[in-house]
């Protein structure tokens, strides 16, 4: 069994007197697809905005690769291999699709920001000719490739790809789907945050299930879905 590269322990988020999290624990190990699920409101992305660095204070901690990331800032996590894509993607308006793949590669200084570097990022996720074209030229699944490369410009180990296919028709979930698969047979490990479920169960090796900021299940993908506590969450929605 591969090693664990990321732990979370007793991960719990309070907004004013409203919690959001409590006392999450997870492990992921190398090289690992995790599906992330849970209802609406569950708990979900302010997991990934704790574990990302958003917050800048919350309960319990994260190790990532043996180094505790508490006190880290956002960029120093970035830097040290976990990415995370946003439910909306965030492209920088006003630079071209290849200038927004030259920004984190130029920040993070960990890779050269040449011309070769940028291209190659676009050929992984296929936007390669429209390397010139503005974000506001591209469709919705174009965007959300976008935000792929843009995450993954610094070949992170650890992707967490937040709701990356929602409002996208069958053909372009599958063109995602191949991506993250493709990233992760290229070493990277992915937690997938997503609520179309036929992708989560094709993608997942496993799952976990977070309801009203617990974790209720953690396991075989079909074990846990026919888990009653799984289900009516669901159909309770
Ligand atoms: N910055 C914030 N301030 C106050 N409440 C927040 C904040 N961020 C999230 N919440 C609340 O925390 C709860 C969990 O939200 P979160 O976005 O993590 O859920 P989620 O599982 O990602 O949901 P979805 O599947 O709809 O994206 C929700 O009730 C939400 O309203």
């Amino acid at each position: 069994m591969s090693a664990v590269v990321l732990r979370a322990e007793g991960v719990g988020k309070r907004f004013g007197g409203f919690t959001a999290l409590s006392g999450v624990d997870l492990e992921v190990r190398a090289g690992e697809r995790l599906g992330l699920i849970g209802p609406n409101g569950s708990g979900k992305s302010t997991f990934t905005n704790c574990l990302a660095g958003a917050f800048p204070s919350h309960d319990g901690g994260f190790t990532f690769k043996g180094e505790k990331l508490a006190g880290m800032k956002a960029h120093e996590r970035a830097r040290r291999g976990l990415a995370r894509t946003f439910q909306l993607p965030r492209p920088f308006r006003g630079l071209s699709v290849i200038d927004n793949i030259r920004v984190p590669l130029a920040y993070a200084g960990r890779e050269a920001a040449t011309d070769e570097r940028a291209m190659a990022c676009l050929e992984a996720v296929e936007l390669a000719g429209k390397a010139a074209r503005m974000p506001k030229e591209l469709t919705q699944v174009e965007l959300r490739r976008l935000e792929l490369a843009r995450a993954t410009a610094l070949r992170p180990e650890l992707l967490i790809a937040d709701e990356a296919m929602a409002g996208l028709s069958n053909t372009e979930v599958d063109q995602i789907l191949a991506l993250l698969f493709r990233l992760n047979e290229g070493g990277t490990t992915i937690i997938m945050i997503e609520h179309v479920m036929r992708a989560v169960t094709e993608f997942s090796q496993r799952i976990a299930v977070l309801v009203a900021g617990k974790k209720v299940a953690d396991g075989d993908p079909r074990a846990v879905l026919a888990l009653p506590e799984v289900e009516e969450a669901y159909l309770g929605r």
